[in-house]
């Protein structure tokens, strides 16, 4: 059986990240008037999403994406490009109007991963990012049109490739977001 194809980037491995990347210029897909934003040191809890509010390159089923804090991030050329997806979402996601790569999507709502921002690192020039580790809302990908029919192959896939598929965040995100929400609710225990 033919394995499913679930992104460029992984579909013939996960190539490891070099563990010493410093930073590196993101880049949209327009050849003229290209947006590039600069990011400062290396990506964190990149991973493989299926959600239907996620950038994907033409014809993937996942998107690769990972947070850097929003601080690190440095739009140099072409930001009037730039025009927010959905302003009621957590995440800002800031797309290119032409070509329509999502270049950041800071989060900036009172919320765990405030002063964050997601972005794809596929769109590094450079090589050597922290690779993808896990894959988050895999069952979302029906929502797009997967047939589910089809979701025991994605998950063996994501298996085979190292990347454990879960249907929200993986469990070191949602302990985050649970100890936020014990934190406001005033019953967090160390
Ligand atoms: N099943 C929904 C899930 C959407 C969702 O919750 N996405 C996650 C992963 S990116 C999230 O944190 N979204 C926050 C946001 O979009 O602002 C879909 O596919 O649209
Ligand atoms: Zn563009
Ligand atoms: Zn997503």
């Amino acid at each position: 059986m033919a394995s499913v194809s679930l992104h460029p980037s992984i579909d013939s491995g996960v190539k490891p990240g070099s563990g010493s990347f410093t930073g590196g210029t993101l880049s949209c897909l327009c050849t003229t008037g290209t947006v590039r934003l600069k990011i400062k040191g290396d990506v964190a809890h990149n991973h493989a999403c299926g959600c239907t509010k996620c950038w994907k390159p033409a014809g993937a089923m996942f998107s690769v994406v990972a947070v850097v804090p929003s601080d690190n991030v440095e739009i140099v050329e072409n930001g009037d490009k730039l025009a927010v997806v959905d302003s009621s979402a957590l995440i800002q996601r800031h797309a290119c109007k032409e070509c329509g790569v999502h270049m950041h999507g800071p989060v900036e709502r009172d919320h765990a991963f405030k002063g964050l921002s997601f972005i794809h690192p596929e769109r590094f020039a450079e090589s050597g990012s922290a690779a993808p580790g896990f894959a988050a809302f895999v069952s979302s990908v029906i929502e797009s049109g997967v047939s589910p029919s089809k979701m025991d192959s994605i998950r063996a896939r994501f298996k085979e490739l190292g990347l454990e598929p879960y249907d929200c965040l993986n469990p070191t995100l949602m302990d985050v977001l649970a100890t936020f929400a014990a934190k406001k609710a005033g019953t967090y225990r160390e």
